[in-house]
């Protein structure tokens, strides 16, 4: 993700200022369907950047977390756009509750301004010439509210954000992890309809960012709005998201509850980011067989339809390592070639790639220091990664 361009010149980070309505030919009579009716994002876009396309759907309940994640170049960045106005999609239609913000067949375009957005991007982008009180008070002020029930309101939403101290200093005089949390507070104070937090933790350092992830998933599960982050990091999702959403190439490749997709995953990109081997092919019972022929075997642990595209999935944990094929065991045996070892807690996480698997065959085991020094294991070794049926779960690729 890029960061947002929008300047402190901007009020609240481009949201619709506290308190202002939106406009009345905008506001629909309650539909049925999607997550709009309960006041929630129902929003399906089509939107052409040069070469790349975006073209999804998704839905985000009052107070629920979607977590969109995938890989650079993805259309992150390029949904958060088409959510808060700043690019137009030609084909598409977004609402929130009974307010549509973009319907492109009826010719209605909501400006961003008058879009109820509140915005949390990586960095606070606070205006530096007022305190962090006065940030925060400033979409309120702005709209007509009076100094004084302003800053009281200001106060609260600080108080939210665990900054209630810090009301009289400048944004010079914070820190990083400070500041995001007044970004936070100013956000959230501007009453927005929707939250988008765009990487809220990556430009904070170690230090802060497991504290500003504990702040959000607080204030996040107090509030009622639906709200869309957008992270590389899966420990954002995990914590702070109740659906994820996996884009690649401008479409959606998984969607679901977190629990699942990342249980579940269906393809390289979600096994990778949630820690675990994935190897595809089409499903026979209890088998998934690879382009290449080969077959991995485990537990069904989603019902497959014989042929079915189908994912075998284990743990980097489940991984045994042999010098050579493991005789008279009832493990899946797979021939890699150790192309990484790394530190990983108190083990080695050693990575292999595999030809005969598929394309997408790189695989991890995560062993023992001292069984890496047993087998005298060294960089660009064969191998073989041997791993029980038992900790294998097969399930459907599509689907998701
Ligand atoms: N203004 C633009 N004009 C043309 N193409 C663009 C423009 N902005 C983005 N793109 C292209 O759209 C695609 C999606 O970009 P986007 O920034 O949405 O991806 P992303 O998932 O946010 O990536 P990252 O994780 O790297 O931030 C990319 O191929 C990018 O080159």
């Amino acid at each position: 993700m890029s960061d947002r361009t929008d300047g402190p010149d901007r009020a609240t980070d481009g949201s619709r200022r506290a308190g202002e309505a939106p406009a009345p030919s905008q506001v629909d009579p309650p539909e049925g369907g999607e997550a709009g009716e309960h006041g929630g994002l129902a929003a399906e876009v089509r939107l052409r950047r040069g070469e790349f396309t975006l073209e999804l759907s998704c839905g985000v309940p009052p107070g629920e977390v979607l977590a969109v994640l995938g890989p650079n170049g993805a259309g992150k960045s390029t949904l958060l756009t088409a959510l808060t106005g700043s690019v137009r999609p030609e084909h598409g239609r977004i609402r929130l509750a009974n307010h549509t913000w973009l319907d492109t067949r009826r010719r209605i375009d909501v400006p961003t301004h008058r879009r109820g957005v509140g915005l949390l991007a990586q960095r606070a982008m606070l205006f530096p010439h007022l305190t962090a009180l006065d940030n925060v008070a400033f979409g309120m002020r702005a709209s007509g509210v009076r100094t004084k029930p302003a800053r009281r309101a200001a106060l609260e939403w600080l108080r939210r954000t665990e900054t209630g101290d810090l009301g009289d200093r400048k944004p010079a005089e914070l820190s990083g992890g400070q500041a995001q949390r007044v970004a936070l507070a100013r956000a959230l104070a501007a009453d927005p309809e929707l939250l988008l937090l765009d990487e809220p933790l990556s430009a904070l350092d170690v230090a802060a960012a497991p504290a500003m992830r504990g702040l959000l998933h607080r204030v996040l599960g107090q509030q009622r709005r639906p709200c869309v982050l957008v992270t590389h990091d899966v420990l954002d999702a995990v914590v702070l998201a109740d659906q994820v959403l996996v884009l690649d190439r401008g479409a959606v490749v998984e969607r679901g509850s977190t629990q699942r997709v990342l249980s579940r995953p269906r393809t390289a990109f979600t096994a990778r980011i949630a820690g675990l081997n994935l190897i595809t092919g089409t499903a026979t019972g209890e088998t998934v067989r690879t382009p290449r022929g080969r077959a991995l075997h485990g537990s069904v642990v989603e019902p497959t339809t014989p042929g079915e595209p189908a994912a075998a999935v284990f743990s980097p944990k489940a991984v045994a390592v042999y010098p050579s094929v493991p005789e008279g065991s009832p493990r899946n045996a797979i021939p890699v070639r150790v192309v990484g070892m790394e530190p990983l807690g108190d083990v080695i996480r050693l990575r292999g790639e595999t030809d005969s698997y598929g394309p997408e065959a790189a695989l991890a085991a995560d062993i023992t220091p001292a069984a890496v020094a047993e087998l005298g294991l060294r960089i660009e070794d064969e191998v073989f990664f041997a791993v029980k049926a038992t900790e294998v779960a097969i399930h459907p690729v599509s689907g998701g």
